[in-house]
């Protein structure tokens, strides 16, 4: 059995920044979730995408598979990922599209890949607008973050984070029957977000839920349902080193139901050569910095290649 969580919502455009920040501070330590309202993503925009991811999924997997997943780009069949490197399972029972930054970071060309505008000819645009509007979001909600972690609001920009961050969208499909006989299936083992910050948008089926004491055994799940308009958010792991574990990331899963998900996944995070190293905000001598500096785009490499070891 598990509850849902009550999770707080956060107003992006609230005049009240300090009040704000506030919230999302307590909200970033009590549960590493929470509810993000007026984002800047529309509705309307927001349907469009998911029609776009559904008529991408649909498509037949010999096409889908011209365009596999490489450099952290494109297409990843059922069973090709295992967010929980522990668990003995053959991987989780999801296929997903990923899309990289729009301007390349390290490369002079973009190395995301796009199903054929003979095919799909709305796509491309679609899922550019959706990406820049969650990036643009991503940013403000930052700004926010920095008030909360008592840092100046530009904090994130004057480390190099944000100049060219290394976001992801990632869209995911669930699918509905999955011919098991068991009566928990995981579309999304259990993990924690690498990065900075995490937007999620799904098509309002449930399914996601969090695990908020991932030390303790055994683990305590509990149901984040969805909530009109909002977006969830969620603090990742670079950010939980950031501030010294203050903000929690978060353990979470979704379980499958038996009815197809579609969700879209935006990964903050921060540009490779940013320094993530402890904040003063979040250390003393009682509590010295427990991880040493890093360079981000070191970090998610490497979880990255836990994540996809076979
Ligand atoms: O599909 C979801 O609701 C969550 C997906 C997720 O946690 C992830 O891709 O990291
Ligand atoms: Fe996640």
């Amino acid at each position: 059995m598990t509850e849902a969580l009550k999770l707080p919502i956060i107003d992006l455009t609230s005049p009240d920044r300090s009040s704000t920040a506030s919230s999302i501070r307590q909200a970033c330590i009590d549960y590493g979730f929470f509810y993000l309202l007026n984002h800047g993503i529309e509705e309307e925009l927001l349907g469009k995408v998911f029609e776009e991811s559904k008529k991408f999924f649909l498509l037949p997997l010999e096409e889908k598979m011209k365009m596999p997943r490489k450099e952290h780009r494109g297409y990843t069949p059922l069973y090709a990922e295992k967010l929980d490197p522990t668990s003995s399972s053959e991987g989780d029972p999801k296929e997903s599209f990923y899309i990289g930054p729009l301007e390349d970071i390290t490369t002079p060309v973009n190395l995301n890949q796009w199903p054929s505008e003979e095919i799909l000819p709305s796509w491309r645009r679609m899922m550019e607008s959706f990406y820049k509007k969650l990036l643009s979001a991503g940013k403000r909600l930052l700004s926010l973050i920095a008030l909360a972690l008592n840092v100046e609001e530009d904090f994130f920009e004057k480390v190099g984070a944000l100049d060219k961050p290394n976001a992801f969208l990632r869209l995911l499909h669930y699918p509905g029957e999955l011919g098991s006989s068991d009566d928990e299936i995981y579309g999304s083992s259990a993990h924690s977000d690498y990065g900075m910050v995490t937007l999620l948008a799904t098509d309002g089926v449930q399914g996601l839920q969090v695990c908020r004491e991932k030390f303790k055994q055994p683990r305590v799940w509990e149901d984040v349902l969805p909530v009109d308009r909002a977006l969830i958010v969620n603090i990742g792991d670079i950010m939980e080193r950031w501030t010294n574990c203050l903000f929690r990331s978060t353990l979470h899963r979704v379980m499958l139901s038996g009815k197809e998900r579609y969700s879209a996944a935006f990964f903050l995070d921060p540009n490779p050569d940013c320094m993530v190293e402890c904040l003063e905000s979040c250390c003393s001598e009682s509590s010295p910095p427990r991880f040493p500096p890093i360079r981000g785009g070191d970090y998610v490499q490497e979880r990255l290649r836990l994540t996809y070891a076979s």
